[in-house]
């Protein structure tokens, strides 16, 4: 499998350092508006950094996007429309339903597969099989940094209160994770992000409730000191899922 980045930073480094080409998946392509991030890990993988999209799009069969919601809106559709499969870190754009429907669509018709690792939260497999049966509740706490939310606080300061829909726009390189909860409960779920001086991790609990009974996760990431909104636990999924591909079991739903 030939795969092309879509968005060179703290993730895509991860990936391809981590990576390093084995289990039958060649990360080749490059692409991002500053081009000396795409030729950076063009030189660390022995790849190729392209200056548009469609330069890399007739080589490879997947692209990983780890760029941004705009980068996500901007470029899928085209890739899949070219019958490529998409692997989307950018979740909070598909808490847009129109677009989230033509995606669908799209890979329908061009028998495209789109994938959204679990990414800097836990539980979304206990969240899978719990939406065989009804999910009467669902939310979702983050704490983060000064530093990772940009903001300069002496004390802990709820930033936000509300639906997911809402946060992914007011927040939409710190809170991803909300749009993967909510699609994988198939409801806008609550969210409470909380910028708290006293914590250096990036902090995500969340609460489920349904026919199946209830659970709580809890998370502690290790933000990446590159870009500290997002934790490498995000990296470590998506290379996880990349894995996966090539393995005969599979553990979790
Ligand atoms: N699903 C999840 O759980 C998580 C998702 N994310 C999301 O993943 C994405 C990537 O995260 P990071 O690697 O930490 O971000 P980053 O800021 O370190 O890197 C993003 C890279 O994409 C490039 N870029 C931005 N817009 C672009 C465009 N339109 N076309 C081409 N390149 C573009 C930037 O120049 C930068 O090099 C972000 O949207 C982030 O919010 C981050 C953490 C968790
Ligand atoms: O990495 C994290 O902890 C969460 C994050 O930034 C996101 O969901 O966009």
């Amino acid at each position: 499998m030939i795969v092309g980045i879509l968005g060179c930073g703290a993730i895509a480094n991860t990936i391809v350092n981590e990576f390093l080409s084995d289990d039958g998946i060649d990360i080749k392509y490059f692409y991002d508006t500053d081009i000396e991030r795409a030729e950076n890990l063009a030189q660390i993988s022995n790849g190729i950094a392209v200056l548009e999209m469609d330069e890399m799009l007739d080589n490879v069969d997947l692209v990983l996007e780890s760029a941004s919601p705009i980068a996500l809106k901007v470029h899928a559709l085209n890739i899949i429309e070219n019958g490529k499969d998409l692997m989307v870190m950018s979740v909070g754009a598909l808490m847009d339903k129109e677009f989230r429907q033509k995606i669908h669509k799209a890979a329908q018709a061009n028998n495209a597969k789109v994938y959204a690792p679990s990414g800097a939260i836990v539980g979304l497999d206990g969240i899978k099989a719990a939406s065989i049966g009804k999910i009467k509740k669902a939310s979702l706490t983050t704490r983060k940094s000064p530093k990772s939310l940009g903001r300069e606080v002496e004390e802990e300061e709820i930033l936000f209160e509300g639906k997911a829909s809402e946060a992914v726009e007011r927040f939409p390189v710190n809170i991803n994770v909300a749009a993967s909860l909510s699609i994988a409960c198939n409801m806008d779920i609550d969210v409470k992000i909380i910028v708290d001086p006293k914590v250096d991790r990036n902090v995500h609990e969340v609460l489920v409730q349904g026919d199946f009974g209830e659970f709580r996760s809890s998370s502690e990431n290790v933000p990446f000191a590159a870009n500290p909104k997002t934790s490498m636990l995000a990296a470590f999924s998506a290379i996880k899922l990349l894995k996966s591909f090539s393995e005969c079991f599979s553990v979790g739903t």
